[in-house]
């Protein structure tokens, strides 16, 4: 499995109203986060991150069925911007934070794309949505390197600065590598 955490991954798509559409979106749990992420409601901070967590377990079957069938998942943000964004509240463990997503499907490449949370506020709809501000991902993108030291994941660095182009070139050559050095190993299980 291949995997995409970072400030700016290239599988979200937007709808004509502007209005984000992951496909994680879709499920009843995923309509409560989504009310969240756009100010439509407000909800208990441990409860977004169980919520969340929720959210890809719901989807494991589904995955490994997929995975049984010989296709790569390319996942736009995964337990590690779970554990990330949820520990960059005040008074959240790391630790606590990894917890609820021990177990599940184990990426065999993890891309951070990485921006500067300055350069990230120029582009496109950022500052719309809860987590949006300068402030908020720097405190992320500390946690990120915090996760980053485990050497147990297979993190690869992209620099998201580079033209789409470039990002593109990086992202397909690391994830090509991956699936065919992948294609003999068994699926793991995260954080175990
Ligand atoms: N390499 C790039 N150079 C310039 N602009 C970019 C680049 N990559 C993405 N953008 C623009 O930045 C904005 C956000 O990008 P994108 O939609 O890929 O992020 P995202 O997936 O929404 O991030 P997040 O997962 O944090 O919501 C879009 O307007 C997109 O066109
Ligand atoms: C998976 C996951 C995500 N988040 C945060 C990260 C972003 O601010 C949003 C998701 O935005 P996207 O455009 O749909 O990628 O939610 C989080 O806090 N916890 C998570 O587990």
């Amino acid at each position: 499995m291949v995997f995409q955490e970072g400030f700016f991954c290239e599988q979200s798509t937007m709808k004509a109203s502007g209005s984000r559409t992951s496909t994680y979106r879709s499920t009843t749990i995923g309509q409560l986060i989504s009310a969240y992420l756009e100010k439509k409601s407000d909800l208990e901070d441990h409860t977004v991150h169980l919520l969340f967590s929720a959210n890809r377990w719901e989807r494991v079957p589904l995955m490994k069925k997929k995975l049984e069938e010989g296709i790569t998942l390319v996942v736009d943000r995964y337990a590690f911007s779970g554990a990330a964004f949820t520990s960059a509240k005040p008074g959240f463990s790391l630790d606590w934070c990894m917890k609820p997503d021990v177990g599940l499907p184990k990426p065999d490449l993890v891309m951070f794309l990485q921006l500067s949370p300055a350069e990230a506020a120029l582009r496109g709809q950022f500052g719309e949505e809860r987590y949006e501000t300068s402030a908020f991902q720097r405190a992320v993108q500390q946690q990120f390197e915090e996760l980053r030291k485990d050497s147990t994941v297979n993190w690869q660095v992209i620099d998201a600065s580079q033209s789409v182009d470039d990002v593109h070139k990086s992202i397909s050559s690391h994830s090509l590598h991956t699936v065919s050095a992948a294609q003999s190993l068994p699926l793991g299980e995260l954080w175990k």
